[in-house]
């Protein structure tokens, strides 16, 4: 048996489950989301280049990705060390940062930042989308990519001993390219060796959580201890929702605090509102998936955090978990949801 077993790999070591508490999975803390900017509607190109008012705060809220500033998050490590203490004293517990290569993932800010702040940090292995894959990562075998996730997992990540203890978030577009598959297929891998944890970026349209999950099972991996993040801009009808649900991965709503009319990545995609994935956890709790929950904000742009006027890494518990209990979802369940499926999800076999 690995020493990782029955155990939660954090950046500061090992700990006991039972000691995460209540947990995000899915945040970032310190990343670049520069590989993803979008052009500024015609005549918003001034705004765009000093949008950091609030005259613009509605401005940024409805065109997140047009402001270069505004996806430097790993600028603002000050602002985020004190949205960890606000969100410990909110009563959260931990966070799984999902940065992987490819959007300036760092591995010692994430450590300084969990000594400082006391909240369990749990840091992702593996690649992001192919857009920010290197040259040499298209060149890497399955096996070569699978190599160095376990690594990252049992030693340290760019060229630290920092430990990533989930694989993930492993970034795929639709269509899945090939180099993507190829990443793929080597955390599934990587979690047979490991019996760790992993957690999916799929691409933006309905059938591509399927088309992933498909491929990670006939590379052996285990549905049921992997994650599907952004069901909240992927799957918006119900009978699609569930038949995906019965693939039996863990189902992520991780949107939480954005609101925005214009998708930009895919305008055909209406993003829902806060009340609308509440309603939507409701239904897939009372059609029996509360073991399968997680939720989280994925804050990934500056306007998201309480300094830029945005609602921070607290709003799930303090504004999301009243509205559950208002809709019909038990604290039984939302404790569930926010702390039972993230510790079994997170500890190694
Ligand atoms: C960092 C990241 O991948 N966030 C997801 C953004 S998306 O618009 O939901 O794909």
């Amino acid at each position: 048996m690995s020493k990782l077993s029955g155990k939660v790999q954090t950046v500061l070591g090992l700990v006991d489950p039972e000691q995460l508490g209540r947990t995000m999975t899915h945040e970032h803390l310190t990343m670049s989301f520069e590989c993803c900017y979008f052009p500024p509607p015609p005549g918003d190109e001034a705004v765009a280049v000093d949008p950091f008012h609030m005259q613009h705060m509605h401005w940024l809220r409805q065109n997140p990705y047009s402001s270069h500033e505004n996806l430097l998050l790993q600028q603002e490590t000050a602002a985020v060390h004190d949205e960890l203490l606000a969100y410990r004293k909110a009563g959260g517990g931990a966070i799984v940062e999902n940065t992987t290569a490819g959007i300036e993932r760092d591995l010692p800010a994430l450590r300084q930042l969990a000594k400082d702040t006391g909240v369990h940090i749990i840091a992702g292995a593996g690649y992001y989308v192919d857009c920010t894959h290197t040259e040499d990562t298209r060149k890497m075998s399955v096996e070569k990519l699978s190599d160095i996730m376990v690594s990252e997992v049992l030693h340290g990540a760019d060229n630290t001993d920092i430990r990533c203890g989930v694989i993930g978030e492993i970034g795929t577009g639709w269509p899945i390219t090939e180099s993507e598959a190829r990443v793929l297929r080597a955390a599934a891998h990587a979690q047979t060796k490991l019996g760790c944890p992993v957690i999916i970026h799929p691409g933006r349209n309905p059938a591509a959580p399927a088309e992933v999950v498909r491929i990670l099972q006939e590379a052996g991996g285990d549905i049921g201890k992997t994650v599907m993040s952004h069901l909240d801009r992927t799957i918006f009808d119900h009978g699609e929702l569930l038949e995906f649900a019965k693939l039996g991965s863990y189902l992520e709503y991780d949107l939480f605090g954005m609101e925005m009319l214009n998708y930009p990545y895919n305008l055909v995609v209406d993003m829902p509102s806060d009340s609308q994935r509440v309603k939507t956890l409701a239904f897939l709790v009372k059609e029996g998936y509360e073991d399968k929950i997680v939720i989280a904000h994925d804050i990934h742009t500056k306007n998201r955090l309480v300094k830029f006027g945005g609602h921070g890494y607290s709003h799930i518990l303090k504004n999301i978990v009243p509205k559950m209990l208002l809709r019909d979802i038990s604290q039984h369940q939302v404790d569930k949801i926010l702390i039972d499926n993230p510790k079994h999800w997170l500890t190694f076999k």
